[in-house]
């Protein structure tokens, strides 16, 4: 099982809580993390074991959902800041939008995201 992390810089933080609060079920789903670049950053530094990709805004969530299309990603936790700009927008909305192509659960907000993870 592949997870993708990304949080926007304002979520970050909330990133990091939610992998501590769901260490559990991720240890015992054996779930695989790999997430964008500085998000990446912030989980090591907390102690967990991620694949860290480029950072977003040059090109890391393209990576995701270029994963995304090809099948190697079965679950995105997305935790977007609705209050910031964000110069890179054309490639997050191509992961959501891939996503939603290739059916592979999304959540954007740690609420969605924690019953995702209890229905794994
Ligand atoms: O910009 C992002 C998602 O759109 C996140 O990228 P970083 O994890 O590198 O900050």
């Amino acid at each position: 099982m592949t997870i993708a992390i990304i949080a926007h810089d304002g979520k970050k933080a909330e990133m990091v809580q939610f992998l501590h609060q769901h260490k559990d079920i991720l240890q015992s789903k054996k779930c695989n993390l790999i997430a964008t670049g500085t998000t990446g950053q912030k989980a090591k530094e907390a102690g967990f074991e991620v694949e860290a990709l480029l950072s977003g805004p040059i090109g890391g969530d393209a990576q995701i959902a270029a994963l995304v299309a090809e099948k190697k990603v079965n679950l995105v936790i997305f935790f977007r800041d609705p209050l910031a700009k964000h110069p890179h927008e054309p490639d997050i909305f191509m992961l959501m939008r891939l996503c939603d192509v290739h059916n592979i659960p999304l959540a954007t907000n740690p609420a969605s995201a924690q019953l995702l993870l209890n229905g794994l």
